[in-house]
Protein backbone atom coordinates (compact mmCIF):
# COMPACT_ATOMS: atom_id res chain seq x y z
CA UNK A 1 0.00 0.00 0.00
CA UNK A 2 1.58 3.09 -1.36
CA UNK A 3 2.00 5.96 1.35
CA UNK A 4 1.29 8.86 -1.32
CA UNK A 5 -1.55 11.40 -0.04
CA UNK A 6 -5.19 10.45 -1.67
CA UNK A 7 -6.15 14.03 -3.47
CA UNK A 8 -10.06 14.08 -4.23
CA UNK A 9 -11.21 17.48 -5.64
CA UNK A 10 -14.69 17.88 -5.99
CA UNK A 11 -16.05 20.94 -8.47
CA UNK A 12 -19.50 22.40 -7.62
CA UNK A 13 -22.37 24.77 -7.73
CA UNK A 14 -25.43 25.21 -4.78
CA UNK A 15 -28.04 24.84 -7.87
CA UNK A 16 -26.57 21.10 -8.12
CA UNK A 17 -28.73 19.12 -6.16
CA UNK A 18 -26.61 16.00 -7.29
CA UNK A 19 -23.48 18.20 -6.15
CA UNK A 20 -25.35 18.62 -2.64
CA UNK A 21 -25.38 14.72 -2.49
CA UNK A 22 -22.11 13.98 -3.73
CA UNK A 23 -20.52 16.55 -1.38
CA UNK A 24 -22.30 14.97 1.76
CA UNK A 25 -21.15 11.24 0.72
CA UNK A 26 -17.51 12.67 0.30
CA UNK A 27 -17.29 14.77 3.63
CA UNK A 28 -18.56 11.49 5.59
CA UNK A 29 -15.65 8.96 3.21
CA UNK A 30 -12.99 11.60 4.02
CA UNK A 31 -11.76 10.19 7.18
CA UNK A 32 -12.78 6.31 6.14
CA UNK A 33 -10.62 6.80 2.38
CA UNK A 34 -7.81 9.18 4.46
CA UNK A 35 -7.92 11.49 1.45
CA UNK A 36 -7.46 15.31 1.43
CA UNK A 37 -10.97 16.61 -0.10
CA UNK A 38 -10.67 20.17 -1.81
CA UNK A 39 -13.55 21.83 -2.46
CA UNK A 40 -13.65 23.66 -5.90
CA UNK A 41 -16.65 26.00 -5.73
CA UNK A 42 -17.74 27.18 -9.68
CA UNK A 43 -20.32 28.04 -11.72
CA UNK A 44 -22.41 25.11 -13.42
CA UNK A 45 -23.31 27.15 -16.32
CA UNK A 46 -20.44 27.55 -17.48
CA UNK A 47 -19.50 24.43 -17.85
CA UNK A 48 -22.56 23.35 -19.28
CA UNK A 49 -22.79 26.31 -22.07
CA UNK A 50 -18.49 26.10 -22.14
CA UNK A 51 -18.68 22.27 -22.79
CA UNK A 52 -21.03 22.23 -25.57
CA UNK A 53 -23.56 20.63 -23.14
CA UNK A 54 -27.53 21.48 -22.48
CA UNK A 55 -29.28 22.23 -19.03
CA UNK A 56 -30.86 18.34 -18.12
CA UNK A 57 -34.29 20.29 -17.91
CA UNK A 58 -34.56 20.94 -21.61
CA UNK A 59 -35.54 17.85 -22.03
CA UNK A 60 -38.83 16.54 -20.26
CA UNK A 61 -38.56 12.88 -19.72
CA UNK A 62 -34.68 13.23 -18.23
CA UNK A 63 -36.21 16.43 -16.37
CA UNK A 64 -38.97 13.69 -14.73
CA UNK A 65 -36.41 11.43 -14.10
CA UNK A 66 -34.52 13.41 -12.62
CA UNK A 67 -37.06 14.46 -10.19
CA UNK A 68 -37.86 10.69 -9.75
CA UNK A 69 -34.24 9.90 -9.04
CA UNK A 70 -33.28 12.72 -6.54
CA UNK A 71 -36.65 11.32 -4.52
CA UNK A 72 -34.84 7.94 -3.76
CA UNK A 73 -31.08 9.33 -3.82
CA UNK A 74 -32.35 11.85 -0.84
CA UNK A 75 -33.92 9.25 1.10
CA UNK A 76 -30.86 6.82 0.36
CA UNK A 77 -28.44 9.09 1.26
CA UNK A 78 -30.02 10.52 4.01
CA UNK A 79 -30.18 14.16 2.61
CA UNK A 80 -33.53 15.17 2.71
CA UNK A 81 -34.51 17.77 -0.17
CA UNK A 82 -37.28 18.67 -2.08
CA UNK A 83 -37.87 19.65 -5.30
CA UNK A 84 -38.92 23.73 -5.27
CA UNK A 85 -42.37 24.45 -6.44
CA UNK A 86 -40.68 27.17 -8.89
CA UNK A 87 -38.06 26.25 -11.03
CA UNK A 88 -38.10 29.26 -12.72
CA UNK A 89 -34.80 29.78 -10.81
CA UNK A 90 -32.90 32.26 -9.89
CA UNK A 91 -28.97 31.69 -10.80
CA UNK A 92 -26.70 31.25 -7.97
CA UNK A 93 -24.21 33.17 -8.95
CA UNK A 94 -23.59 35.47 -6.06
CA UNK A 95 -24.03 32.83 -3.91
CA UNK A 96 -20.83 31.11 -5.61
CA UNK A 97 -18.90 34.34 -5.60
CA UNK A 98 -19.67 34.49 -1.95
CA UNK A 99 -18.36 30.59 -1.52
CA UNK A 100 -15.18 31.77 -3.55
CA UNK A 101 -14.98 34.70 -1.52
CA UNK A 102 -14.57 32.63 1.78
CA UNK A 103 -12.65 30.26 -0.18
CA UNK A 104 -10.04 32.43 -1.09
CA UNK A 105 -10.25 34.20 2.66
CA UNK A 106 -10.11 30.96 4.20
CA UNK A 107 -7.02 29.37 2.31
CA UNK A 108 -6.13 26.87 4.28
CA UNK A 109 -8.56 24.78 5.34
CA UNK A 110 -12.14 24.60 4.09
CA UNK A 111 -14.14 23.95 7.04
CA UNK A 112 -16.24 27.49 6.21
CA UNK A 113 -16.83 26.79 2.95
CA UNK A 114 -18.15 23.34 3.77
CA UNK A 115 -20.24 24.64 6.42
CA UNK A 116 -21.65 27.65 4.25
CA UNK A 117 -22.18 25.55 0.91
CA UNK A 118 -24.24 22.84 3.28
CA UNK A 119 -26.37 26.00 4.60
CA UNK A 120 -26.55 27.72 0.76
CA UNK A 121 -27.55 23.76 0.03
CA UNK A 122 -30.28 23.58 2.69
CA UNK A 123 -31.76 26.93 1.67
CA UNK A 124 -31.83 26.28 -1.82
CA UNK A 125 -33.34 22.33 -2.13
CA UNK A 126 -34.95 22.05 1.54
CA UNK A 127 -36.47 25.06 3.27
CA UNK A 128 -36.47 26.54 -0.56
CA UNK A 129 -35.44 30.08 0.47
CA UNK A 130 -33.77 32.81 -1.77
CA UNK A 131 -29.87 32.46 -1.90
CA UNK A 132 -29.55 35.62 -4.29
CA UNK A 133 -29.85 38.80 -2.63
CA UNK A 134 -27.18 39.89 0.35
CA UNK A 135 -29.43 39.72 3.24
CA UNK A 136 -30.05 35.68 2.36
CA UNK A 137 -26.66 35.30 2.10
CA UNK A 138 -25.59 37.28 5.04
CA UNK A 139 -28.56 34.82 7.26
CA UNK A 140 -26.97 31.26 5.26
CA UNK A 141 -23.29 32.76 6.41
CA UNK A 142 -24.17 33.46 10.07
CA UNK A 143 -26.22 29.97 10.65
CA UNK A 144 -23.02 28.56 9.24
CA UNK A 145 -20.91 29.88 12.03
CA UNK A 146 -19.24 33.30 10.46
CA UNK A 147 -19.75 36.02 12.75
CA UNK A 148 -21.40 39.48 11.24
CA UNK A 149 -18.38 41.31 10.69
CA UNK A 150 -16.79 37.89 8.83
CA UNK A 151 -19.90 38.21 6.43
CA UNK A 152 -19.78 41.61 5.63
CA UNK A 153 -16.56 41.51 4.67
CA UNK A 154 -16.84 38.15 2.55
CA UNK A 155 -20.12 39.99 1.48
CA UNK A 156 -18.32 43.25 0.39
CA UNK A 157 -15.29 40.81 -1.29
CA UNK A 158 -17.68 38.49 -3.75
CA UNK A 159 -18.49 41.63 -5.02
CA UNK A 160 -14.69 42.55 -6.51
CA UNK A 161 -13.51 41.62 -9.81
CA UNK A 162 -10.88 39.18 -8.39
CA UNK A 163 -13.38 36.93 -6.79
CA UNK A 164 -15.45 37.19 -10.39
CA UNK A 165 -12.35 36.12 -12.16
CA UNK A 166 -11.28 33.12 -9.67
CA UNK A 167 -15.16 31.65 -9.77
CA UNK A 168 -14.64 31.88 -13.71
CA UNK A 169 -11.07 30.97 -13.93
CA UNK A 170 -12.31 27.36 -11.39
CA UNK A 171 -14.86 27.14 -13.80
CA UNK A 172 -12.58 26.82 -16.35
CA UNK A 173 -10.53 25.07 -14.28
CA UNK A 174 -13.03 22.13 -14.74
CA UNK A 175 -13.47 23.00 -18.36
CA UNK A 176 -9.52 22.39 -19.32
CA UNK A 177 -9.12 19.48 -16.57
CA UNK A 178 -8.08 16.66 -19.09
CA UNK A 179 -7.76 13.47 -18.50
CA UNK A 180 -6.63 10.73 -20.76
CA UNK A 181 -9.69 8.39 -21.10
CA UNK A 182 -8.13 5.03 -21.93
CA UNK A 183 -4.48 3.78 -22.18
CA UNK A 184 -3.50 3.32 -25.27
CA UNK A 185 -4.68 0.10 -26.14
CA UNK A 186 -7.41 0.23 -25.53
CA UNK A 187 -7.83 4.10 -26.60
CA UNK A 188 -6.78 2.27 -30.12
CA UNK A 189 -9.64 -0.36 -30.01
CA UNK A 190 -12.16 2.12 -29.33
CA UNK A 191 -11.17 4.73 -31.93
CA UNK A 192 -11.07 1.41 -34.39
CA UNK A 193 -14.29 0.69 -32.92
CA UNK A 194 -15.83 3.98 -33.81
CA UNK A 195 -14.38 4.58 -37.14
CA UNK A 196 -15.85 0.97 -38.21
CA UNK A 197 -19.37 2.22 -36.06
CA UNK A 198 -19.36 5.93 -37.85
CA UNK A 199 -18.22 4.46 -41.58
CA UNK A 200 -21.07 2.30 -41.35
CA UNK A 201 -23.55 4.78 -40.39
CA UNK A 202 -22.25 8.18 -42.14
CA UNK A 203 -19.85 6.82 -44.64
CA UNK A 204 -17.27 9.17 -42.96
CA UNK A 205 -14.48 8.94 -41.00
CA UNK A 206 -14.99 10.28 -36.95
CA UNK A 207 -11.41 10.14 -35.88
CA UNK A 208 -12.02 13.66 -34.60
CA UNK A 209 -15.33 12.91 -33.35
CA UNK A 210 -14.64 11.60 -29.67
CA UNK A 211 -11.62 12.97 -28.55
CA UNK A 212 -9.51 10.56 -26.30
CA UNK A 213 -10.23 13.07 -23.38
CA UNK A 214 -12.44 13.03 -20.49
CA UNK A 215 -13.01 16.64 -19.74
CA UNK A 216 -15.73 18.03 -17.84
CA UNK A 217 -19.79 18.43 -19.15
CA UNK A 218 -21.70 18.58 -15.62
CA UNK A 219 -21.85 18.99 -11.83
CA UNK A 220 -20.50 17.29 -9.64
CA UNK A 221 -17.03 16.84 -11.02
CA UNK A 222 -14.62 14.89 -9.15
CA UNK A 223 -11.05 14.56 -9.60
CA UNK A 224 -9.47 11.97 -7.90
CA UNK A 225 -5.21 11.89 -7.67
CA UNK A 226 -3.71 8.77 -6.45
CA UNK A 227 0.21 7.44 -6.83
CA UNK A 228 0.48 9.85 -9.29
CA UNK A 229 -2.31 9.44 -11.78
CA UNK A 230 -6.09 11.23 -12.03
CA UNK A 231 -9.07 10.07 -12.67
CA UNK A 232 -12.39 12.15 -13.50
CA UNK A 233 -15.87 11.17 -12.46
CA UNK A 234 -19.37 12.65 -13.38
CA UNK A 235 -22.12 12.08 -10.71
CA UNK A 236 -23.00 11.19 -6.89
CA UNK A 237 -23.22 7.88 -8.29
CA UNK A 238 -19.63 7.03 -9.13
CA UNK A 239 -18.31 5.73 -5.47
CA UNK A 240 -17.31 2.57 -6.07
CA UNK A 241 -15.23 3.70 -9.19
CA UNK A 242 -13.62 5.89 -6.90
CA UNK A 243 -13.06 3.80 -4.27
CA UNK A 244 -11.74 1.26 -6.73
CA UNK A 245 -9.54 3.61 -8.21
CA UNK A 246 -7.84 4.95 -5.32
CA UNK A 247 -7.18 1.31 -3.50
CA UNK A 248 -10.06 1.33 -0.78
CA UNK A 249 -12.19 -1.31 -2.40
CA UNK A 250 -12.24 -4.78 -1.40
CA UNK A 251 -13.64 -6.40 -3.95
CA UNK A 252 -17.36 -6.73 -1.90
CA UNK A 253 -17.85 -3.55 -1.15
CA UNK A 254 -16.07 0.11 -0.16
CA UNK A 255 -14.19 0.08 2.81
N1 LIG B 1 -26.20 10.58 -12.68
C1 LIG B 1 -25.65 11.76 -12.09
C2 LIG B 1 -26.43 12.94 -12.62
C3 LIG B 1 -25.79 14.28 -12.27
C4 LIG B 1 -26.49 15.43 -12.97
O1 LIG B 1 -27.49 15.25 -13.66
N2 LIG B 1 -25.97 16.66 -12.81
C5 LIG B 1 -26.51 17.81 -13.47
C6 LIG B 1 -26.45 19.03 -12.58
S1 LIG B 1 -27.46 18.79 -11.15
C7 LIG B 1 -25.66 18.06 -14.71
O2 LIG B 1 -24.64 18.69 -14.65
N3 LIG B 1 -26.11 17.50 -15.82
C8 LIG B 1 -25.41 17.54 -17.05
C9 LIG B 1 -25.68 16.31 -17.88
O3 LIG B 1 -26.41 15.41 -17.40
O4 LIG B 1 -25.15 16.23 -18.99
C10 LIG B 1 -25.73 11.63 -10.56
O5 LIG B 1 -26.35 10.69 -10.06
O6 LIG B 1 -25.13 12.43 -9.85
Amino acid sequence: MSSSRKVVELFYDVVSPYSWLAFEVLCRYRNVWNIDLKFKPAFLPGVIYGSGNQPAGMNPSKLTYIVSDLTLLSEYFGVPMFRPSDLSDKDTLSAMRFVTALAEKEKEGDMLVERVSRELWKRKWRTHQDITQPASLTEAGLKAGLSANVVKEILSLSKSQPIKDKLKSVTQEALEYKVSAFNLHLCTLCLAHQKIFVVEKYNKMSLHIFPPFLQCFGFPFIVCQVNGKAKVFFGSDRFELMAYFMGNYNGLGIY
